[in-house]
């Protein structure tokens, strides 16, 4: 191997904390390298074995150690960014080898198994234009993760001069220097996710593949920007080949809305949604794993129906259409929240359901907002850093808690002679994720000293406990919060009463209550009765489709409630709206012998429906 004096000193060296960041430096330059030697960190992890009293075996395994590593560099000169690229497909396993991190392979291999030295941050990198308005592009698109908590880098591929009356000019940033900052950004900060938008040109596409099959990443969000919502365009005509015949088969997911599946596909016209069921398949032709075509733009759809197809199934996605100009930068928006859920570990159904999720709130919540004179404005992405400001420093609420809701009732516990302590601990040890007190006889006295006892118990499970309208019981035991009905106390109210740091739940049938509840700052909504109860007198029962329409009108997570048990929880669950977060229940626990026995039948139920509905 041919090698220079300086690189050659460099590693004939100690491979040290320097060294490893030097041997980076050189990887970037193109010198072509030796392996690099190991004598310092092996030195050391010998003198580790020694003190172990398993020298021998320490002996063994770092000579082991030493030739598989001089192996890989030999044969992988981007080692450190696959390794990093590898080890970081497991939560808690964390590879510090960015440059001048770590002390030598050995070292670096070694604190690849140590578990919980720092925090990872879900990381998606997104390569696409600057849109000076903010409202679309790079500004967009970190706005949009930041929001959903993963980390945003960025590669500008343009620069535009935008703002919301259209797009006055455009500057392509040269190829080299795409590749340059893809190399910066690749390299050394761990990218779990890369996101597409606006490149301006083939050679953009082409130095983009190739990055990426230098530094893998786990997933690809190609939006295949081509014009703006202004009608400017924002790539060249050759960029479509160079989708078609490369990027596209490297995608986990190509998101075109109808124009641009339009002209990915020659020019055909996209009219209805069957036409979006067949442009979904024909992209899927072109390579990407998944293809979601966006309907936001359809003539005379009432509602926003995006077509989901994983090369299998078809998913019809649906999201009630918000009226408002303010719509500049939905598409990049979308596509960088599917990105950063994919960054955070869900699977890709999910992670297209809780974007249009975002997205359909952060449209809401923006449909008055006035920034520029122009016809498109821009969203407010951070619209929950303001809907929750009265939340601030608040304990926050975990919408997983909701997955089994064990709700207490007295007349059963008195019916099967059970304490309301036994009651909740059974349910808890059975797989309650949260618990409320609904004692409609108690006595205040006996009530509070009741809940006071299974706060103890809830906390020591870290199951939150609510309790049903009682405000004042809630704030005497220091329950973690209340659940309200409509005749009860206000939510508004009670969050005035309660303060940010208490979780909030309203009992909501119709959309109208669900938006209530959120402009009064609950937590969540229960929605009910999905089913016919007996439990509670004269109550109107909603069923799947009333339950179907709260959930896609709420901005809250969403629990279901009434007549739900092992029967009928798995048909609750498959109405596959991804703001429905679990059941809520009372007979089919508490009105049961053995309260355990149920409650893990329960959430064997859920758990199952739940994953062959993500598996699907
Ligand atoms: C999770 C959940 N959802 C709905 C209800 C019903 O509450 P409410 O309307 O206040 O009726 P009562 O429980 O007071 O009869 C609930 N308790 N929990
Ligand atoms: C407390 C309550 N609220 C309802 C609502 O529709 O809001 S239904 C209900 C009773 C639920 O009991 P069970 O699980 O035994 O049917």
């Amino acid at each position: 191997m041919q090698m220079s004096q300086a690189a050659r000193e460099l590693f004939e060296a100690r491979f040290d904390k320097s060294s490893l960041s030097s041997f980076n430096e050189a990887l970037k330059s193109g010198v072509d390298l030796e392996p690099p030697k190991l004598s310092h960190g092996s030195r050391r992890f010998h003198r580790l074995a020694l003190f172990s009293g398993r020298r021998r075996l320490f002996f063994f395994l770092s000579t082991l150690a030493q030739i598989v590593v001089k192996r890989a560099f030999a044969t992988e000169p981007n080692l450190f960014s696959l390794l990093q690229n590898y080890t970081r497909s497991f939560p808690g396993i964390r590879a510090r080898i960015s440059r001048g991190s770590a002390s030598g392979p050995i070292t670096a291999a070694m604190s690849t198994m140590c578990s919980g030295c720092g925090r990872r941050m879900p990381h998606v990198l997104t390569v696409a234009g600057s849109d000076s308005g903010a409202g679309a592009g790079i500004q967009a698109d970190i706005k949009a993760c930041g929001a959903l908590g993963a980390y945003c880098s960025s590669v500008v591929t343009a620069v535009t001069a935008q703002n919301t009356v259209g797009v006055q000019g455009v500057h392509p940033i040269p190829e080299e220097f795409v590749e340059e900052q893809l190399r910066s950004v690749l390299e050394d900060m761990g990218v779990d996710v890369v996101k597409t938008g606006m490149l301006p040109s083939v050679g953009v596409v082409k130095v983009l593949c190739q990055s990426l099959k230098k530094f893998p990443v786990r997933a690809l969000v190609v939006d295949p920007v081509m014009v703006s919502t202004s009608g400017d365009v924002l790539a060249e005509s050759s960029t479509l080949s160079g989708y078609r015949d490369e990027l596209f088969a490297m995608a986990d997911i190509v998101t075109p809305n109808v124009k641009e599946a339009s002209a990915l596909l020659g020019g055909v016209p996209l009219r209805t949604v069957a036409d979006m069921y067949s442009a979904a398949k024909s992209i899927h032709n072109l390579g990407p794993k998944n293809v979601l075509v966006k309907g936001g733009d359809l003539p005379e759809s009432s509602d926003a129906i995006d077509i989901f197809f994983d090369g299998k199934k078809y998913h019809e996605l649906l999201g009630l259409r918000v009226k408002t100009h303010n719509t500049h930068g939905t598409g990049c928006t979308l596509a960088s929240c599917i990105a950063a859920e994919l960054a955070k570990g869900l699977p890709m159904l999910r992670a297209v359901q809780n974007a249009k999720t975002f997205v359909q709130n952060a449209l809401d919540y923006s449909k008055d907002i006035i920034i520029g004179n122009g016809p498109q404005g821009p969203l407010d992405h951070l619209f929950s850093l303001e809907t929750h400001s009265c939340n601030a420093g608040a304990r926050s609420f975990n919408a997983s808690d909701l997955f089994l809701y064990a709700v207490t009732d007295s007349t059963m516990n008195r019916k099967w002679n059970r304490s309301i302590v036994a009651a909740v601990k059974a349910s808890i040890e059975g797989g309650a994720t949260i618990i409320q007190l609904r004692e409609k006889e108690a006595e205040t006295c006996e009530f509070v000293e009741a809940a006071t006892a299974c706060i103890q118990i809830c906390r020591s499970s870290g199951v939150p406990l609510l309790i049903n309208d009682r405000i004042d019981v809630a704030l005497a035991c220091d329950a973690d919060g209340v659940h309200v009905g409509q005749s009860d106390m206000p939510a508004r109210i009670a969050r005035k009463i309660l303060g940010p740091g208490k979780i909030i739940g309203v009992s909501c049938k119709t959309p109208a209550q669900a938006e209530q509840a959120w402009a009064d700052g609950a937590d969540y909504i229960g929605c009910g009765g999905v089913f016919p109860t007996a439990t509670k007198q004269n109550n109107t029962t909603v069923g799947l489709d009333g339950l179907k329409s709260v959930c896609l009108a709420s901005k809250l997570p969403v629990v279901a409630i009434g007549g739900i048990g092992v029967v009928n929880a798995r048909s609750v669950m498959e109405i596959g709206v991804p703001n429905l977060k679990g059941v809520a229940v009372v007979s089919a626990l508490f009105d049961r012998e053995c309260i355990l026995t149920e409650a893990r039948k329960l959430r064997s139920v859920l758990t199952d429906s739940v994953s062959e509905f993500l598996l699907r």
